[in-house]
């Protein structure tokens, strides 16, 4: 294991009469293997909090899971290198990638599991192993976690990778006029939201509140758009006035936003929202029912359950952004579709 040199075995070495060179440990008379975790931290996310917390946290990790597992360590260097170091990972055997860090980071490992459009593969082709992923959530907003009622309280989360408990989870896939697909596990959205996530990115020092300084710079300039939308392969519809549109694998963005309150990532589907004709002063009112998932019932929001969405603008501006799990993506035309159970989630 670990031919990747950023993979940093992060254990005491195993005793010496535990010579097998796939980590399997005889107890009792029976063969048990001993697991291969990988941890990717992002040491600069939540503003180089995740950093400090991993540090302290590694030696609690050594001792509850040092004795069954074999624990690597790997800093990502920067933007998308957790995505090189999953793929690594899973060609190599691990037993599971954990994400360290927030939902960027998260969002990378998820697509470390993919590469040319297909799963990440383990070298030995007649195995049926697979690498399941894990979640330390230690980031700034670490949505995703909060659909699955999670705390950022990363000794749970230890806990969670110790009991080994799985569960298939979807994965959005994403398609643009060129190049890769790219994957979501949380939510991607369209227009304004996704204009205030570029904008937050720039402000992520001030904490939460930066999603807030995000949405007010968003607005400035703001124009609803018309789009074209086509779901479950159906006809083109045209969508007037758009503000945002979400579509949610998870239920939470924007650090705490209840946006597609009726997603579920192991239900095969999205939840798609759409706001429509929203002013400044509809989201000053209408605000706390965004975060507590009531907004539903609010008029110009809509709601319906898609397995593919495609969308493009009416018109040639070209500018309509697009973001999948609080990273900016580029622009429309995309089509959105579904990729059901397709990564096993320790839970
Ligand atoms: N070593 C690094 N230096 C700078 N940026 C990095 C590094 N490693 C990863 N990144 C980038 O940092 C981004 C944000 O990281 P992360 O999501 O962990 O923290 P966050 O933004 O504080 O949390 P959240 O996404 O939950 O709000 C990631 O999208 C990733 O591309």
């Amino acid at each position: 294991m670990a031919r990747n040199p950023s993979l940093i075995r992060a254990q005491p070495p195993m005793p010496s009469d535990l010579t097998s060179s796939d980590c399997s440990v005889l107890r009792g008379g029976a063969s048990f293997r001993r697991r291969e975790l990988i941890f990717v931290v992002n040491p600069r996310g939540a503003n180089g909090t995740t950093g400090q917390q991993w540090k302290k946290l590694l030696p609690y990790l050594r001792s509850r899971l040092g004795n069954d597992c074999n624990i690597c360590e790997s800093l990502t260097s920067g933007p998308s290198h957790a995505i090189d170091i999953t793929r690594e990972a899973i060609r190599e055997g691990a037993d599971a990638v954990i994400a360290v860090g927030g939902d960027g980071t998260l969002h990378e490992v998820v697509n470390g599991f993919f590469c040319d459009g297909k799963p990440v593969c383990n070298h030995d082709m007649n195995s049926s192993h697979s690498t399941a992923l894990g979640i330390i959530p230690l980031g700034t907003g670490s949505d995703f976690a909060r659909t699955l009622g999670w705390k950022n309280d990363p000794h749970d989360a230890i806990e969670r990778i110790a009991k080994g408990l799985k569960s298939k989870v979807d994965v959005g896939c994403i398609a643009g006029e060129i190049g890769e697909s790219h994957y979501f596990i949380n939510v991607a959205d369209i227009h304004l939201s996704a204009k205030a996530g570029y904008y937050a990115s720039r402000y992520k020092k001030f904490g939460n509140l930066c999603y807030v300084i995000g949405a007010l710079q968003a607005f400035f300039r703001h124009h609803n758009q018309d789009l074209r939308i086509k779901v479950d392969e159906g006809e083109w519809e045209v969508c007037s006035q758009v503000t945002a549109l979400c579509i949610g694998n998870a239920k939470y963005f924007g650090g705490g936003m209840k946006i597609t309150p009726n997603a579920n990532p192991s239900s095969g589907d999205y939840e798609m929202v759409i706001l429509q004709d929203f002013k400044l002063y509809d989201f000053i009112l209408k605000l706390h029912k965004l975060y507590n998932g009531t907004h539903l019932s609010v008029k110009n929001v809509s709601s319906r359950r898609a397995r593919s969405i495609e969308i493009e603008e009416i018109g040639s501006s070209g500018s309509i952004f697009v973001q999948s799990d609080g990273e900016f993506l580029g622009f429309l035309p995309r089509k959105f579709s579904i990729l059901p159970a397709v990564i096993e989630l320790l839970c």
